[in-house]
């Protein structure tokens, strides 16, 4: 998508031919920074510490590490090396290891030789699948939100999204914003509610950030305000996006999400959730029960980053020195709550059955 006129994807190969940049989104929205990763280590520490985030650029980075690592050792104790490495950087989107088993079919069977070749082949083919996949998801929920504004003969289209499931969270486009997008090109009047999404505010930095960076209309809100929006009428639809589906249709997503699509059930707001089918986890049948959520640092609780009127980046303390904070980073929606999963195969019920009859495939692999 464009920042300022100019288009960017979230990571690329560099010009050099094999190391990888991406935009550190740590540092958003105050500077615009692009880091260089060289090596395996560097891609892991990338998707451990956040400087890339959201599920698909998650499997995008791993995907490149995979490449880098191959570089670096292409034995079959360097491949399960790399692999081992990377798995662990973060728990719950399941695209990370959706990426590496792609990365494994692909480098295992063939000669240590070709191997950092083919990685950095398949490493591409998944960063492109990722840009059409979305490109697919555009197109689907674009009809969502058309029909919506046919009833509402013209008048704004008001969205509420949570979280950042925008272009810096995949390749390009992203999942749940990938139809605002198409609908603001194609000329219907939107306006984005922006949820900030405490504790790291992803909401609030970057997804505020890529609207307003492409011209979207839009308004950050306190995470506590959408039951209040929807009660009065000013949310059409909330679309979010997701780290992990179950097979039986729950999602996972940011912590928040699932408070989000109560309001949305009590309101009768639509409620729709946008996926790449690398999301769906064939594997985990009860989302609540089965998906391992991450706990990251209290400090993303207790502190927090901005700039001051004098233009200095500070972190300030906002929580009693002895206080204990949890921080519990995503939580499960169960299926019932969903209206419709968008994905690149059309707009699907949240259940087995039209998950399993939309993406066949992906049930074979499981079952291997
Ligand atoms: C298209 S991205 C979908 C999700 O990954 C997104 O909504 C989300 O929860 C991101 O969490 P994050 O912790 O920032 O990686």
């Amino acid at each position: 998508m464009k920042v300022d006129g100019k288009h960017f994807r979230s990571i690329w190969r560099e010009r050099d031919g094999w190391s990888v940049g991406a935009i550190d989104q740590r540092r958003l929205p105050h500077e615009f920074v692009v880091a260089r990763l060289t090596s395996c280590d560097d891609a892991a520490v990338a998707i451990r510490d956040m400087l890339v985030r959201g599920a698909p650029l998650i499997g995008a980075t791993a995907a490149y590490g995979m490449a880098l690592a191959m570089r670096e050792d292409a034995s079959d104790a360097g491949l399960k090396r790399a692999y081992e490495t990377l798995v662990v950087a973060r728990p719950t989107a399941i695209n990370l290891k959706w990426a590496l088993d792609e990365m494994r079919a692909t480098l295992a069977p063939i000669d240590p030789v070709e191997r950092a070749e083919a990685a950095y082949a398949r490493a591409d083919e998944i960063v492109e699948q990722d840009v059409e996949i979305n490109r697919g998801i555009a197109a689907n929920g674009l009809a969502l939100i058309e029909a919506i504004a046919a009833k509402k003969a013209g008048e704004t289209v008001n969205v509420l999204t949570h979280c950042n499931a925008g272009w810096l969270a995949t390749v390009d486009w992203g999942t749940a914003t990938a139809p605002i997008y198409l609908a603001h090109e194609r000329g219907i009047k939107i306006h984005v509610w922006v949820d900030e999404t405490r504790p790291r505010n992803q909401g609030a930095s970057l997804t505020a950030w890529e609207l307003g960076h492409h011209g979207v209309p839009h308004t950050v809100i306190p995470d506590n305000t959408g039951g209040h929006l929807m009660q009065h009428g000013m949310v059409d639809l909330a679309i979010v996006g997701t780290d992990r589906v179950a097979a039986n249709g729950d999602v996972c997503n940011k912590i928040g999400t699932y408070l989000k699509a109560l309001a949305a059930h009590d309101n009768g707001v639509p409620f729709y959730v946008a996926l790449p089918s690398p999301t769906i986890d064939f594997a985990v049948h009860d989302g609540i029960r089965d998906i391992p959520i991450e706990q990251r640092s209290g400090v993303e609780v207790t502190d927090m980053t901005g700039r001051t009127a004098d233009g200095r980046l500070e972190t300030v303390r906002i929580v009693p020195e002895n206080s204990p904070v949890a921080n519990y980073a995503f939580d499960v929606t169960p299926a019932r709550l969903v209206t419709g999963l968008i994905t690149e195969r059309g707009v699907l019920k949240p259940d087995r059955a039209s998950l399993a009859a939309a993406f066949p495939e992906r049930i074979a692999a499981a079952a291997e």
